[in-house]
């Protein structure tokens, strides 16, 4: 098995906290996601820092675009993005306008499964469209509510699609190889890492349980 990639969630709305994390836990991660709330309190800088920062890391921005989709998504790629995401529910005409965007700068588009009704559908389709990444995602209130990503990460990965699957939602330690062995190939944490006495110390116990689990 391809060695999962994982992916660091910095969902703090403070800039220098934000950058602060990202050094702590880089030598474990593969990718740095600017959280939504992130995102929208510091805007294309901290993509641009960022991507100074640390220009051999993957930099995935949480945009979860529900509209003007090659305009939104345009500006942050330029400023160095390699993955943005825009929302399943948006529909296909948003859909296409980020997959554009993203091309016009050798990027890759990744499709938020969130709240959509029929995600085997809407996957295929954004499959047909050019987007390489599926993202299946438990938000934050609906982990507040109960729920987990884990019947839909092994639906979409049921379908053999070609693409590869990121599964974000509350994932932990204990259900690291739970959700390696469904197929996902990007593990995204948050909480599980930010939220912890010691940051880095998560990160490489994370890393850790996803080689492992891939071996
Ligand atoms: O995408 C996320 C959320 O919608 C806020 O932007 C989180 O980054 C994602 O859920 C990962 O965080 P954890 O669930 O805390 O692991």
């Amino acid at each position: 098995m391809a060695r999962p990639l994982i992916q660091m969630a910095l969902d703090s709305l403070d800039f220098d906290q934000t950058v602060a994390l990202a050094d702590q836990v880089a030598p474990y991660v593969d990718i740095f996601e600017i959280g939504t709330p992130c995102i929208k309190y510091n805007g294309v800088n901290l993509v641009k820092e960022l991507r100074n920062r640390y220009p051999d890391k993957l930099l995935l921005v949480d945009l979860k675009t529900m509209d003007a989709g090659e305009y939104e998504a345009g500006a942050f790629y330029a400023a160095g993005a390699d993955i943005c995401t825009v929302l399943g529910v948006s529909g296909l005409a948003t859909i296409a306008g980020v997959i554009k965007a993203a091309k016009k700068h050798a990027a890759e588009t990744q499709i938020d499964l969130i709240n959509v009704a029929d995600k085997a559908e809407c996957a295929r389709e954004s499959v047909k469209l050019g987007a390489q990444i599926m993202g299946i995602h438990t938000g934050l209130d609906a982990q507040a509510a109960g729920q987990t990503p884990f019947a839909d990460l092994n639906e979409i990965a049921g379908l053999g699609l070609g693409v590869r699957i990121s599964v974000a939602g509350g994932i932990k330690q204990a259900t690291v190889q739970q959700v390696v062995e469904a197929g996902a190939n990007i593990i995204v944490v948050g909480a599980a890492i930010y939220g912890a006495p010691s940051p880095a110390e998560s990160a490489r116990e994370i890393r850790e349980l996803v080689d492992a689990a891939a071996a």
